[in-house]
């Protein structure tokens, strides 16, 4: 019924200015992960649909970068004005093919109204330098320039927010794009492309194409006019992506998985940890790229929270995004679940003790239960492996210094937490924790005026922020002979 009535649901690709379907008429079809039904098609666009994006980009780059950055500002103010606008029908579209809760929904589509002010905002305060000379006949300045046509790729998990964090600052600092979204979530990136052109976005400035990704990422890759590649996903995806761009000297933004500890001290205000926890691990059924993966709680206090939180999970209802009251939502497909499945069993299978949930949820489809393990150990998979669902292993420490080597045993680097109530523990620890970003004594720290992003394998690159905007920004250094 949705499908009928939503007006943002759009099943073709933007190219050029023009919604067109795949040379072909190949599809993909796309399902809501709570029920299975299929909410509707998307084109399956190959390389040549592609390569006219990409053309359609670099041909109203010229025009587009020499729009003044007040010019570029007011388009994306009245961009964000029609996000909040349409929040509730924008919402509706990203449950239906995502599955989180509403009222999550509602809070991601706001976040993505508010990266684009941010970025309006921002544009005009591109600042150049200009450098005392070395010679005295010769006058010395810097400017920074937009890099061009920005190829970006999306995931599933935030399929309105991650466009806006990404689009908004290219466009901002003078670049066009050609969006790539997740073919599980496109419909939330392809209404984004409506809503552009309704702000007055110039055909050919944003060019949205969907379909198997391969093919696509290749011409992207590939395509010499395609000056930066902007990737948000998993770690293996980006690093493929990231070698091969920069073989070709493309710019590149990295926002990859993670693998977030949530440290818990004896002197921890254990009712605040408690709600925080629930809040990090479970937002979006805990598939977040800065969901806590792994919980480490200091022995003094390991029973009583392992208790608390366990109580607090129990609470926390399962169901359909659109049904009132829900919390957890379905996981985006089965490939998901199995996962979650396998990191449950392991767990158990050497010595973990399921103290909630721990299987797949009465409801079916991608539903799962969730589930708080006590007991857990480093050789768990779910230590190593980012789980990217509803479930929590506490492991149990005895010393500050041995809670931040585990913390920091991982490859991944983009989120990390801790709570204590001691001044100078926290910046003990804060300082020794390698992460792009540590949460202390809060569990949800995600804002568009802050540096998004991580280090090691979780990327490279910063999103939101004053620094989000460097990204899509070459520097030119002038020397002027008098
Ligand atoms: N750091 C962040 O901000 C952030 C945000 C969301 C998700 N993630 C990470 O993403 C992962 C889960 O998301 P996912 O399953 O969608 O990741 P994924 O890497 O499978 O897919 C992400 C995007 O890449 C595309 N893609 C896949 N293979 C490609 C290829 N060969 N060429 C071009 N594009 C390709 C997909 O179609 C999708 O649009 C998790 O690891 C999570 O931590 C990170
Ligand atoms: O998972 C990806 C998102 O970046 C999480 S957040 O909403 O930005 O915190």
């Amino acid at each position: 019924m949705l499908k009928k009535t939503n007006p943002w649901l759009r099943e073709a690709n933007l190219i050029g200015g023009s919604w067109v379907a795949a040379d072909d008429g190949a599809v993909i079809e796309v399902f809501n992960p709570a029920t299975g039904e299929m909410i509707g098609t998307i084109p399956a666009v190959g390389r040549a649909e592609v390569k006219r994006a990409i053309d359609a980009a670099n041909a109203a780059f010229p025009a587009w970068a020499a729009k003044t950055a007040a010019e570029r500002a007011a388009i994306l103010l009245k961009l964000a004005g029609l996000i909040r606008a349409n929040l509730d029908a924008l919402a509706e579209l990203l449950t239906l093919e995502q599955g989180k809760p509403l009222a999550e929904a509602r809070g991601e589509v706001g976040g993505s109204a508010n990266y684009v002010q941010w970025f309006a905002e921002e544009a005009r305060r591109v600042y150049g330098d200009t450098i005392p000379s070395p010679w005295a006949d010769r006058r010395l300045m810097v400017t920074r320039e937009p890099v061009g046509v920005v190829a970006a790729i999306t995931p599933w998990n935030f399929p309105s927010s991650m466009i806006s964090r990404k689009v908004a600052a290219a466009l901002a600092a003078g670049c066009t794009v050609v969006v790539k979204p997740a073919e599980l979530t496109p419909f939330s990136g392809l209404a984004w492309g409506v809503l552009a052109e309704e702000a007055g976005i110039p055909a050919g400035v944003v060019n949205i194409v969907t379909g198997h990704a391969p093919p696509i990422g290749d011409e992207f890759l590939e395509n010499p006019l395609v000056r930066k590649i902007t990737f948000t996903g998993s770690t293996a995806v980006g690093k493929m992506l990231a070698g091969r761009a920069s073989a070709a000297m493309k710019r590149v933004s990295m926002e990859l998985g993670g693998n977030a500890p949530f440290i818990v001290f004896d002197d921890a205000d254990l009712d605040r940890a408690v709600t925080a926890a629930v809040q990090s691990k479970y937002r979006n059924s805990g598939q977040t790229c800065v969901c806590t993966n792994r919980f480490y709680v200091q022995a003094g206090v390991y029973d009583a929270f392992a208790e608390k939180f366990a109580a607090a999970v129990r609470d926390l209802k399962v169901g359909s995004g659109f049904e009132a009251g829900v919390v957890q939502g379905p996981l985006i497909d089965d490939r998901a679940v199995k996962k979650v499945e396998s990191h449950v069993t392991d767990a158990v299978a050497k010595g973990a003790t399921i103290l909630t949930g721990g299987k797949r949820h009465a409801l079916g489809h991608g539903f799962f239960e969730p589930t708080v393990l006590r007991d857990a150990t480093p050789d768990m998979k779910i230590s190593t492996d980012e789980v990217f669902g509803p479930v929590a292993p506490l492991f149990r420490f005895e010393t500050e210094d041995e809670a931040v080597r585990l913390a920091n045993a991982t490859e991944y680097g983009l989120a990390g937490y801790f709570f204590t109530r001691d001044l100078s523990r926290a910046f003990r620890v804060g300082e020794k924790l390698k992460y792009g970003q540590i949460g202390i004594n809060e569990g949800v720290i995600t804002t568009e005026v802050a540096p998004f992003g991580g280090v090691k394998d979780s990327g490279v690159g910063r999103e939101g922020s004053k620094y989000g905007l460097e990204d899509y920004l070459d520097i030119k250094y002038w020397c002027i002979g008098l």
